[in-house]
């Protein structure tokens, strides 16, 4: 009798909590100087400032949901632009309401008949969408008091397939089929990452040289390195890499679409003495048919084709996939439609048997897709081959509960959310730009 007690009063709470109600939706402009030390730079984006635009959703129980999108610097204030015009459509509503027919709120949110003009589901608006949804799956998640990945693992098959919205993939993924690729749980183990953090492209070769020896002897296994300005440097410094990580270890490339078709199948041929498991971006994120004629190219010579970090929705992935124009998937946590959109990219993934090696780094992205990636190790792929997660050793100081890593693994997250937070104090000396850290800088 106690015990049914407890249980109905535990349900009760819950319910009672899922019932609370948003009643203010706050963005903010955060962004940090990386570019003063070079950190973030590739061939195309050469002075980033990570930055975020970054949601807090106040509700009537007192209980917060914290969310992001990631963003170069200048540019934020069109995010929160975005994200201000999209709050109308969260704020008065209750988590319950919400999350019971999460398709139908990412499509109102994605759907809605003005605003879709501005994308649909591409570009600003849906960064925006992207920063909302993240802290309404942060808020949920919080409500159960689990992380984000135990949320999704513990979600029966049925609910889980209903926060993805289906549209325009049917023809290569239905709900049915969805369900069925869905696995029971299975035993959880640190998930393997690699590091991007030793050789951006702005790094001398000394400081290169010296990350790379710090990182061996943390028990990085496998680095990727920027390429794309300069031939020479490439060959200059994929071989100094190779060198110092020896024949064993993983080595993957990343040209953040420098180059045309053809210009990026002799590139890379040049670097294929140097193994690169992957060439990351050869190209424009938008041409699927020219990253076909690149995997196409370079297959024999071993390397495969990875993108997905600007790769607008689902949509695209699908037809990507549809392709064979890519071998190695990379979601992203902060350009699709948050958690819902990604679990429609994980699954057809799947279904292609292509692995998912996410993208992260930026600011906040290790932290909200090591979630992401660890439901898909449990509950959809089961299967660490030739799969790993980005991690890049920037900004996590800034967060409440950083990520994990240890022996270049990411440990599962504890504590209840999308471990998106930030300390209140960054958020204010970062706040652009009125910011301390802003206030004084000439930029
Ligand atoms: C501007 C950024 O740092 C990018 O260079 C970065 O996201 C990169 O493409 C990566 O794969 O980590
Ligand atoms: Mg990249």
């Amino acid at each position: 009798m106690i015990k049914l007690l407890t249980v109905f009063c535990h349900r009760k709470n819950f319910r009672d909590k899922m019932l609370h109600k948003i009643i203010n939706l706050t963005v903010r402009d955060v962004r940090f100087p990386t570019s003063l030390d070079q950190h973030g730079s590739d061939a195309m984006h050469t002075d980033p400032d990570y930055s975020a635009a970054y949601v807090v959703l106040d509700t009537d129980s007192g209980l917060t949901g914290f969310g992001l999108t990631f963003t170069l610097g200048k540019g934020t204030e069109i995010v929160v632009c975005a994200v201000e015009a999209l709050a109308r459509l969260v704020v008065g509503k209750c988590l319950q309401e919400i999350v019971s027919d999460f398709r139908g709120f990412y499509r109102l949110l994605t759907s809605d008949s003005q605003m879709r003009w501005l994308g649909p589901e591409k570009g600003v608006i849906h960064l925006a969408t992207a920063a909302v949804l993240n802290a309404v799956w942060d808020l949920w998640a919080r409500t159960e008091g689990k992380p984000l990945w135990k949320l999704l693992v513990d979600m029966e098959p049925k609910q889980l397939v209903s926060c993805i919205d289906f549209r325009y993939i049917t023809d290569v993924l239905t709900e049915e089929e969805a369900l069925g690729q869905i696995k029971d749980q299975m035993q959880k183990e640190g998930y393997p990452a690699y590091t991007t953090s030793c050789a951006w492209l702005g790094y001398p070769d000394e400081q290169l040289k010296q990350l790379c020896t710090d990182a061996l002897k943390s028990g990085w296994t496998r680095f990727k390195v920027k390429v794309g300005a300069d031939l020479e440097d490439d060959v200059r410094r994929c071989r100094i890499i190779r060198q110092m990580i020896g024949p064993d270890n993983t080595l993957m490339i990343d040209a953040n679409q420098r180059w045309d078709v053809a210009e990026a199948i002799s590139w890379v041929s040049k670097l294929a003495e140097f193994r690169p498991l992957w060439i990351e971006e050869p190209t424009s994120p938008d041409d699927i048919l020219g990253h076909a004629a690149i995997s196409k190219a370079l297959a024999p010579l071993g390397i495969g084709v990875a993108t997905g970090e600007q790769c607008q929705n689902r949509v695209m992935f699908k037809q990507f996939l549809q392709a064979s124009a890519l071998q190695f998937v990379q979601i992203d946590s902060c350009r699709l439609g948050s958690v819902n959109e990604n679990l429609a990219v994980l699954l057809m993934a799947h279904k292609f048997n292509v692995p998912v090696c996410p993208h992260a780094g930026g600011v906040g992205l290790c932290e909200l897709v090591q979630h992401l990636i660890l439901f898909d190790y449990i509950c959809v792929s089961a299967d660490l081959r030739n799969r790993m997660c980005e991690y890049v050793d920037h900004l996590h100081e800034h967060f409440t509960c950083p990520v994990v890593i240890q022996d270049a693994h990411y440990m599962p997250p504890k504590d209840p959310g999308y471990s998106c937070e930030m300390l209140e104090s960054t958020v204010q000396r970062h706040q652009y730009p009125e910011g301390n850290v802003w206030k004084n800088m000439k930029k």
